[in-house]
């Protein structure tokens, strides 16, 4: 997503609009009060000189020569009230616009913000593999928030401002088309230096951003490793890394600022040279009874409030373009993380018989490989019977996690099948699919919150005597027992008040309240000291009798667990024997029987 720094790409605006369109539905009738209400703080701003205009008019003929009249007084009282009556419809249809579209900005920025959070958890892995979380979580927080700042504070005044401009020429064009049509020519001049900075402040506005999503995406991978970057004395050489980056952010934020600030005071010159000339000019034509006196005051209101929402024009122009380059980073988002869909002919996978094992896995002739990288499986067989349970092994890079994103469908083989209980995975609805499977990996995600919780992310309407059941049967009835909570004990991020024995159990009893069909390890021992790896496995033991299991594992005590191994050499699966009966299942050993039918030799 990288882009050169200078080029200007005038679609950002319009890709925002794009992004926002979807989310306005449900605020139609308020976003249609606020017009009304725009449309009335117009009209008031039109009305506002004529009391003054009518004042002039009526009073100056007075003072020159004869002396004053009640219908005088009766004007005077009139335009008082007037005043006093438009500035009231003034406040309150501005009062009542805020309100409107500050309460139609809550409600599209949540849904948009909601949109961009499921699509990322949704997102095909490939997709997180290339972004970092920290700027993802920027792109959904702050550009999101920052789209929906600019849209109440600038988005708003916009509106009101160009439309308050159209009122205005409209206006002026029927009191004095001469003097109207000089004013006139300055406007395209504010109208293109505001476009041609505007499209700069993006520019610059886009790299600040990007630099922000680098700086969080730093940030977050540091403090995420904090024990590795305490450990290695690493604070001094990130903090400075850190620091370079986020100057150069500043620096991109200046820029965005100073151009702004040009082209506000660029509209200020501008606005000065038509005030003169509508000074000199029009005072002319009062002399030569083109228009009255009262008639250039509004005039000269007219000219100071129309070229006001011009200058506010160059202040919101840098806003927008600010938001715009957060809304393409929404858009970019919304673009690239397309997520897993199912086929429209997609079928649940159907409920398994009581009584009957179930979660057969089938491969017939798979071939995969990541982008253009050489296959990681090339024509893989392997066929695994319901209530088998299966160890993988392999060198490392042989492919083995891959297998298991295979079966998942984080990724989608070029060729060949994938078959559970008989059913091409490719067939099924992914809910059904990942509904029927448990994973415990080597680091098991734990989240901040209570351990119920935690476990209950196996199973969400599991009750609470069901969470404990599983805890228990998990080798974690001690823990729970520690605590005068129990089993809504808090547990911290990651759960790193947890051992990792701890941890891993925690995943086990997620997957044992899950009740899967295929249960699939990938080296959940790895790392464990002795005594959390016995208890570990113990509980795996627990976990994986009776139900079809995938396991990856260089962990002897737990090769014991599967009843026959096969090793993932050059893309293909080849039988090792039976652990404990045969010679030789070790990994690297002859192999006893070829399971393949193709591959690389
Ligand atoms: N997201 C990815 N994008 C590109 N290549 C990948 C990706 N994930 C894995 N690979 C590559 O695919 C190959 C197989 O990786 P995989 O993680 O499946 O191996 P493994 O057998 O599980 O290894 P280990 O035992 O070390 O965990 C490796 O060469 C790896 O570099």
């Amino acid at each position: 997503m990288s882009r050169s720094k200078d080029r200007i790409r005038p679609g950002a605006l319009a890709r925002t609009i794009e992004v926002l369109r979807p989310h306005f539905r449900g605020s139609g009738p308020l976003a249609f009060l606020g017009i009304l209400a725009v449309l009335a703080e117009v009209a008031a701003r039109l009305l506002e000189p004529w009391p003054v205009s009518w004042v002039l008019d009526g009073v100056i003929p007075a003072v020159v020569g004869r002396p004053v009249e009640g219908g005088v007084t009766r004007l005077l009282i009139g335009a008082g009230v007037a005043v006093v009556l438009i500035a009231a419809l003034r406040a309150g249809a501005a009062y009542l616009s805020t309100v409107a579209f500050a309460n139609v900005g809550a409600q599209v920025t949540t849904r948009l913000r909601a949109h961009v959070h499921q699509r990322l958890l949704g997102a095909n892995l490939s997709f997180h593999h290339r972004m970092r979380s920290g700027d993802l979580v920027t792109r959904v927080v702050t550009d999101v928030g920052r789209v929906q700042e600019a849209g109440v504070t600038a988005g708003l005044p916009m509106l009101a401002n160009l439309l308050t401009v159209v009122g205005m020429i409209v206006v002026v064009l029927v009191l004095d088309p001469i003097l109207a049509l000089v004013v006139l020519c300055v406007l395209p001049l504010i109208l293109v230096s505001g476009r041609f900075a505007g499209s700069k402040i993006t520019s610059a506005s886009r790299e600040q951003r990007k630099r922000e999503g680098e700086l969080a995406g730093d940030a977050g991978e540091a403090f995420a490793a904090v024990q590795t970057v305490q450990t290695y004395e690493l604070g001094g050489h990130l903090g400075s890394r850190f620091v370079n980056a986020n100057v150069k952010g500043l620096k991109d934020g200046v820029k965005a600022k100073r151009l702004s600030a040009g082209l506000e005071r660029r509209t200020d010159l501008l606005v000065g040279v038509a005030t003169g000339i509508v000074l000199a000019f029009g005072g002319w034509r009062v002399l030569r009874g083109a228009i009255t006196p009262g008639e250039l005051v509004v005039f000269i209101t007219y000219l100071k409030t129309t070229f006001k929402p011009l200058r506010d024009l160059a202040k919101h122009t840098g806003r927008i373009a600010r938001a715009a380059a957060s809304g393409e980073r929404i858009a970019d988002t919304l673009a690239e993380a397309t997520p897993v869909e199912d086929r429209s002919w997609a079928r649940p996978l159907p409920p398994r018989r009581r009584g009957v094992a179930s979660g057969a896995v089938d491969l017939q002739g798979v071939t995969f490989g990541y982008g253009a990288d050489p296959p990681v499986l090339e024509g893989a067989d392997l066929h695994i019977r319901a209530g088998e349970r299966v160890a993988v092994v392999g060198p490392s890079g042989a492919g083995k996690s891959t297998l298991f994103n295979l079966v998942l469908r984080f990724c989608e083989p070029h060729d060949g099948q994938i078959r559970l209980d008989g059913h091409d995975v490719q067939n099924l609805t992914l809910t059904s699919l990942r509904e029927a499977c448990a994973v415990v990996l080597q680091e098991s995600a734990i989240f901040a919150g209570d351990l119920a919780d935690n476990v209950r992310l196996g199973r969400l309407d599991a009750t609470d005597d069901q969470v404990e059941r599983a805890l228990r049967e998990a080798a974690l009835g001690s823990l729970v027992d520690r605590s005068e909570h129990g089993i809504h004990q808090q547990v911290s991020e990651k759960g790193s008040t947890l051992s990792g024995g701890q941890r891993q159990r925690l995943a086990i009893a997620r997957a044992l309240l899950r009740e899967p069909r295929l249960l699939l390890l990938d080296e959940p021992t790895t790392g464990l000291d002795e005594h959390n790896r016995i208890e570990v496995v113990a509980a795996l033991r627990r976990l994986a009798e009776g139900r079809t299991t995938i396991l990856v594992t260089h962990d002897h005590d737990l090769l014991d667990l599967a009843d026959r191994v096969v090793e993932l050499r050059d893309g293909i699966f080849v039988e090792r024997g039976v652990p404990g009966r045969d010679p030789d299942p070790r990994p690297g050993a002859r192999p006893r029987t070829s399971l393949t039918t193709g591959g690389r030799r």
